[in-house]
C-alpha cells in the first residue's frame, strides 16, 4: 500500500513506483499489465522485498514484510512467496530434480524428505518422467514447468510470476497458463503475475491492474472493469479497429446474455444491424466482448437506449 520506489542513480533519480496501492485477494489470480518501463518488475520485486520500497508497506498473508528487520524473519516470510521468471533461471549443471531440490537444500530439508517432495512437485507439474534430464534437454515449456515446481518447493501461499510465458510459443503459453490456473484452484494458490500480453489477462486473471509511468491507472476485477464505461482495460482486451462507417457504435458486453440481443433489435425497433468487427470471448466463465456495429433506421436512438437499459455499454461517436 502506498508503495513508492525511487532508484537513486549517480546523476539523477528515477521514480519507478509512485504511490501504488494494490489489493490482491487470497486465492485469486491478479495480473498487472503495462508498457515497458511502467514499473511492473519493480512492483513485483518490492512484493518479496528483493527491492526495498522507498516508502509504503507490503503485506503478504497478513504479515507486514516491510516492518521485518531481522534477516531470518524476512527469509522465513519470503519462503511463503514463490517466484517464476521469464527466462526460467535454472541451474544448467543440475538435473531437473536437482533444480527443484535446490531451495529445499538451502532451507535445510533432510535428504529423504527432499527426494519425496521433489517427486511430488514434478508430478504436480507433469514432469515426473524427466527428473534426471538436464535443462538443456528440455523444451521451453518444460523448463518453465521446472521453474514453477521449484517456486512451489517451499509450499508458498503466493506465487509471483514475472512474464512467465513471454518467451514461449502460443501453444506452450496456453499449457503453462492452464497449469497456473490448475495450481491456483487445486492448491488455493494466490498468483500475482506481470505480463505485457492482454491475452494472459483474458485467459486466467480474476483481477487486473494497468500500470502507467509507475502508477496504477485502473484496477479491479476483470469483469467489473470490462463493464466500466471508458475502461482502458476493456479497450485493450478487445481492441476495435477504427471505423468511419456511418452510424457505427461500439457495444461492450460486460456479461453473458441469454437473449439474442441483436436480432431483438431488428424485430423490436425495425432497425438494420450490421456487425463490422470485434470479438466476444469467455472471460471468467462469462461471454464478454466488444463489437463495432452499424445500427441504422428511424428508431435507432430507441434501439440504442434499449441496449443501454440491458446493461450493455453503448458508445456512439459524438453522443
Ligand atoms: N535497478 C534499477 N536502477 C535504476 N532504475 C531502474 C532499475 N530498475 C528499473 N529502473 C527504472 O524504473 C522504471 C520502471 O522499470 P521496471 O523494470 O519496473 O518496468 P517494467 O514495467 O517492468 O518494464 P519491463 O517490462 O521493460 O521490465 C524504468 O524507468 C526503469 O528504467
Amino acid at each position: 500500500m502506498g508503495l513508492r520506489k525511487v532508484y537513486r542513480l549517480k546523476d539523477r533519480e528515477v521514480l519507478a513506483l509512485d504511490d501504488v496501492d494494490l489489493n490482491v485477494r487470497q486465492g485469486e489470480i491478479y495480473g498487472v499489465v503495462g508498457q515497458s518501463g511502467a514499473g511492473k518488475s519493480t512492483l513485483l520485486r518490492c512484493v518479496n522485498l528483493l527491492e526495498r520500497p522507498t516508502r509504503g508497506t507490503v503485506r503478504v498473508d497478513g504479515e507486514d514484510l516491510t516492518a521485518m528487520r531481522r534477516p531470518a524473519q524476512l527469509r522465513a516470510a519470503r519462503r511463503r512467496i514463490g517466484m517464476v521468471h521469464q527466462h526460467f533461471a535454472l541451474l544448467s549443471s543440475r538435473t531437473v530434480a536437482g533444480n527443484v531440490a535446490f531451495p529445499l537444500e538451502v532451507a535445510g530439508v533432510a535428504s529423504s524428505r527432499r527426494k519425496r517432495r521433489v517427486m511430488e512437485l514434478l508430478d504436480l507439474v507433469g514432469l515426473a518422467d524427466r527428473a534426471r534430464a538436464y535443462p538443456a534437454q528440455l523444451s521451453g515449456g518444460q523448463k518453465q514447468r521446472v521453474g514453477i515446481a521449484r517456486a512451489l518447493a517451499s509450499d508458498p501461499k503466493v506465487l509471483l510470476s514475472d512474464e512467465a510465458t513471454s518467451a514461449l510459443d502460443p501453444a506452450t503459453t496456453e499449457s503453462i497458463l492452464e497449469l497456473l490456473r490448475d495450481l491456483n484452484r487445486e492448491l488455493g494458490l494466490t498468483i500475482l503475475l506481470i505480463t505485457h500480453e492482454m491475452d494472459v489477462i483474458k485467459r486466467i486473471c480474476d483481477s487486473a491492474a494497468i500500470m502507467e509511468a509507475g502508477a496504477v491507472h485502473e484496477a479491479g476485477r476483470v469483469l467489473d472493469l470490462i463493464g466500466t464505461p471508458g475502461s482502458l482495460l476493456a479497450r485493450s482486451l478487445f481492441p476495435l479497429p477504427p471505423t468511419d462507417a456511418p452510424d457505427a457504435v461500439a457495444i461492450t458486453y460486460p456479461r453473458s446474455y441469454d437473449e439474442p440481443l441483436m436480432s431483438e433489435l431488428t424485430r423490436k425497433f425495425d432497425v438494420d444491424v450490421n456487425v463490422l468487427g470485434g470479438a466476444v470471448e469467455t472471460v471468467s466463465g462469462q461471454s464478454v466482448g466488444r463489437l463495432n456495429v452499424q445500427v441504422r433506421g428511424l428508431n435507432r436512438d430507441a434501439a440504442l437506449d434499449y441496449l443501454d437499459g440491458k446493461g450493455l455499454l453503448v458508445e456512439v461517436a459524438g453522443r
